[in-house]
């Protein structure tokens, strides 16, 4: 083992069963290390499997294939230097703050009175310092994310695994809290070697870490990887963070797949159509491309200053931006979005025009509304049973995301008017006026 490797992942793999009990493979060949002395930042879409990774680091599930091992031994469990913090802050509701921080010490066998000295100096250090008596509910969410920090680093834990600690609290508390965890950090009053964040955040990736590595999704394998270079305390402001923050929405909005898939299944055909469908409603799409067709942006738009004009967090920009795409309304690379000529006329359009566009977009690019259309057009009566359309999309996702999938399909293709969807008997049919 290299001196200063502290935890490393070589050839990880972790497949999870769908609902019909076929394999998906959610990691494949995953290697990363994370060293001495450093933040790593973990990101990728939703779905890409950051968090299962974490999960593996902090041996609460095995890896199915490759080697994960922390200081050189394969991690087989929990391990002692390894803690971990949760989105959900996972503290129990029962115990006050002062019992939650000591939970982590009474599982090392740490005696009583150690405990709650390691504890009280621990809520002082994270600024709960008073609040030992309260219960979770008494605090407000940051200050309940502090105590999930203060559990996490009691234990004085050499690698500290973050899952979207911040997530869950509004953006100026999350910010705060960071800062200070930052400051615990470079000031060197944590033992902590490590540190690796998940994160859907890139500003936040950014302004903490000295190395930020994305995932690519179907499956889960290291893509990218990004050294930074800059003194902490960052600059939000500063044009090497900007410059930084514009690179890695680059990167994450560059497609590993291609943009169109054949709109019907061709017969044995060696690749199937990609059914998947970017998590977005239309409100959200049509939103979007109105903001970038107007000025400033006047039909090209920088992502990073698009994420500040929507409000629309990273994980709800990304998508819709890929429905645009998908659409082709607009082209997304190098973390511009820029509106086609039809994505142009498209936001011109009174509504009418724009449910007709819509409907022969989804026709040209959506392999899974045309197949639905192909099969209302042969079905006797026009109209047939979600049923399958929910069985095919089980063969490649899992069954909640399929479900999702034909929501999404069904929503999309009633706005475009190419077919409709009846509630209570559950099945699609053709528009009482088709035009397409
Ligand atoms: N125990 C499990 N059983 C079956 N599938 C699972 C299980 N855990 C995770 N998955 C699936 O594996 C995939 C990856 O999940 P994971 O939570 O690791 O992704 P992620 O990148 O952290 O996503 P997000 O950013 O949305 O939190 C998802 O499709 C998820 O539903």
């Amino acid at each position: 083992m290299a001196e200063n490797i502290l935890m490393e992942l070589a050839g990880v793999g972790k497949s999870f069963n769908k609902a019909d009990g076929a394999p998906r493979v959610i990691l494949d060949g995953v290697d990363f290390s994370l060293r001495k002395g450093e933040i790593v930042s973990l990101l990728g879409k939703s779905g890409s499997g950051k968090s299962t990774l974490l999960r593996i680091m902090a041996g609460l599930i095995a890896a199915d294939k490759g080697r994960a091992a922390y200081r050189g031994a394969q991690i087989s469990g929990p391990a002692g230097g390894v803690a971990m913090v949760f989105q959900s802050f996972a503290l129990f509701p029962w115990l006050t703050v002062q019992q939650n921080v000591e939970l982590g010490l009474e599982a090392q066998g740490v005696p009583p009175a150690e405990r709650e000295r390691r504890a009280d100096e621990m809520l002082e250090l994270i600024g709960l310092a008073g609040f030992g008596g309260a219960l979770p509910r008494e605090l407000s969410g940051g200050m309940r994310q502090r105590v999930g920090i203060a559990r996490a680093l009691v234990t004085n834990p050499d690698v500290l695994l973050m899952d979207e600690a911040f997530s869950a609290l509004d953006v100026l508390t999350g910010e705060t809290l960071r800062n200070d965890i930052l400051d615990l950090w470079d000031s060197g009053r944590i033992p902590t070697r490590g540190i690796l964040v998940v994160s859907h955040n890139i500003e936040e990736a950014v302004m903490m870490s000295d190395r930020i590595v994305i995932l690519s999704s179907d499956p889960g394998r290291v893509r990218h990887e990004i050294a930074i270079n800059l003194p902490r305390p960052r600059n939000a402001d500063s044009q090497e963070v900007r410059d930084l923050i514009d690179e890695v929405y680059g990167l994450m909005t560059m497609r590993s797949a291609p943009a169109a898939m054949p709109a019907a299944p061709a017969a044995g055909a060696a690749t199937p159509p990609d059914y998947r469908l970017p998590e977005t409603d239309i409100s959200r799409i049509e939103s979007v491309l109105e903001l970038v067709a107007a000025a400033p942006f006047s039909g090209r738009a920088d992502l990073p200053q698009l994420a500040e004009e929507t409000e629309l967090p990273d994980e709800e920009l990304f998508p819709t931006c890929e429905a645009l795409a998908m659409l082709d309304l607009a082209v997304v690379e190098k973390g511009d979005i820029t509106l086609t000529a039809l994505g142009q006329r498209y936001a011109q359009a009174d509504q009418q025009q724009r449910q007709e566009l819509f409907g022969q977009q989804l026709l040209k690019h959506v392999p899974l509304a045309a197949r639905i259309h192909a099969q209302l057009a042969q079905a006797d009566g026009g109209s047939v049973a979600e049923e399958p359309f929910i069985e095919l999309l089980e063969a490649m996702l899992e069954a909640e995301q399929a479900k999702r999938t034909l929501e999404i399909a069904v929503e999309w293709g009633r706005y475009g008017e190419v077919y409709e969807y009846d509630f209570h008997t559950r099945r699609l049919m053709l528009p009482e006026r088709s035009s397409l």
